[in-house]
């Protein structure tokens, strides 16, 4: 470093106490990007190519200057912006690539995720002490938090419903606790079935960077025929129909899903995709002969007989040959990693909406319901998606 001060620098490395800085740091980090989500500041930058000022962002949007450049500094330190100095030394910010993905017309955005996050999402931790002192073993085995039911009917329910929303004396159970964090999930002026759009939206995001290995971590190239079940929003079914455009695929999910998505995220290019819609629920409607199922984060939302149920019934109409791909994160055998992994199976626990379950755990599910050649291929922490074969004999 270039000072007439003595500086110097050095690295202190505490290996007993570094993780846990690690993930302090990154909670504080993750706070601090959810302000700049909410004033949309990264679509404000993004919309000038050639970099803006702290000032000048603040004047056109009747922002206090300084407390800009301090928002957008934390964001530069993240990586999210660069910053570069213009004439008086005037700081410059410009969207990197990683900021990239908190602009809200990408497709894999980031934007609005953090907020959910912390409005919603974090606070169902807070629902674990109540659990395990219950020990309140019922289990929803729905997907969807009631807080992020389609068609905003929670965004429409929640304002006559003050009462979880205002301070409540009684002592609160799990239920009281859980009301309360449906009403936090109602942002202020948002329109329904804004966190609906949000919810799938992660799960885009998520998905996004991975894309390619995913839908080439086996070769697929030989099913013709594909049903995407519970496949949501629909991009890994759109992914798939460019990547093997031979493949006719459906995306089958609960008829409120269904409609929905359609309208929402239905992609620029779906006419020239050989992909179509189908309103069902697997467990209870007939579902469409194909050579290929899937289940992409979905099977974690079902109790072990209502997977068994499922997947013997597709393991019967399949012909020999045919398959099951499941992407989940799997826990590790020895359930102590990965992480991310841990965090997911513990919000499906705060919401009693279901479970993560090792490789070995799915293996043997596959087999009691017909399967013999079973693979998986692992993926790295990062990417929540491992991916699991069984092929018909
Ligand atoms: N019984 C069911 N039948 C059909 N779809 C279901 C059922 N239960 C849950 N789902 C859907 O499963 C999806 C889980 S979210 C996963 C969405 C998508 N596969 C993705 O990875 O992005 C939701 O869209 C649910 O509506």
């Amino acid at each position: 470093m270039d000072s007439k001060y003595d500086v110097k620098e050095v690295t202190w490395l505490h290996p007993a106490s570094d993780p846990l800085m690690k993930m302090f740091n990154g909670y504080r980090c993750t706070l601090a990007v959810i302000p700049a989500c909410e004033l949309k500041m990264f679509d404000k930058i993004a919309a000038h190519p050639e970099g803006i000022s702290a000032a000048r962002l603040a004047e056109q949007h009747s922002w206090s200057s300084s407390y800009t450049a301090r928002l957008l500094d934390a964001q530069a330190s993240f990586g999210l912006l660069k910053k570069t100095l213009g004439p008086d030394n005037i700081g410059i910010y410009h969207i990197t690539e990683s900021g990239k993905y908190m602009v809200s017309d990408f497709e894999g955005s980031f934007d609005g995720i953090f907020t959910l996050f912390s409005k919603v999402f974090l606070k169902s931790y807070s629902l674990i002490p109540e659990l395990i002192k219950t020990g309140d073993e019922g289990d929803k085995a729905h997907w969807v938090l009631p807080e992020l039911q389609i068609n905003g009917s929670a965004d429409k329910q929640c304002p006559q419903d003050q009462s979880h929303c205002t301070e409540n004396k009684k002592p609160e159970g799990y239920q009281a606790k859980a009301d309360k964090i449906r009403c936090a999930g109602q942002f202020a002026g948002q329109k329904p079935g804004e966190n609906e759009r949000r919810m799938y939206q992660i799960m885009v995001a998520q998905m996004y960077p991975y894309t390619d290995e995913i839908i080439h971590a086996f070769d697929l190239s030989r099913f013709k025929t594909v049903v995407d079940i519970g496949g949501g929003q629909g991009y890994l079914s759109f992914a798939l129909s460019r990547g093997y455009p031979d493949m006719k695929i459906t995306v089958m999910d609960m008829p409120h899903v269904i409609k929905f998505v359609r309208e929402e995220f239905r992609p620029h290019d779906f006419d020239k995709l050989n992909v179509t819609y189908l309103e069902g629920d697997c467990l209870k409607d007939p579902i469409p002969v194909a050579s290929l199922y899937i289940f992409c984060k979905v099977l974690h939302h079902f109790t072990e007989e209502k997977i068994e149920y499922v997947i013997s019934k597709l393991h019967e109409k399949l012909p020999s040959g045919g398959a099951v791909l499941i992407l989940e994160d799997t826990l590790s055998p020895t359930r102590d990693g990965p992480p991310p992994s841990h965090c997911f199976d513990l919000m499906l626990m705060a919401r009693k909406v279901g479970k993560d379950r090792t490789f070995p755990e799915f293996a043997s599910t596959l087999e009691r319901c017909g399967f013999t050649k079973i693979k998986c291929i692992l993926t790295n922490p990062e990417c929540i998606y491992d991916v699991i074969m069984a092929i018909k004999d």
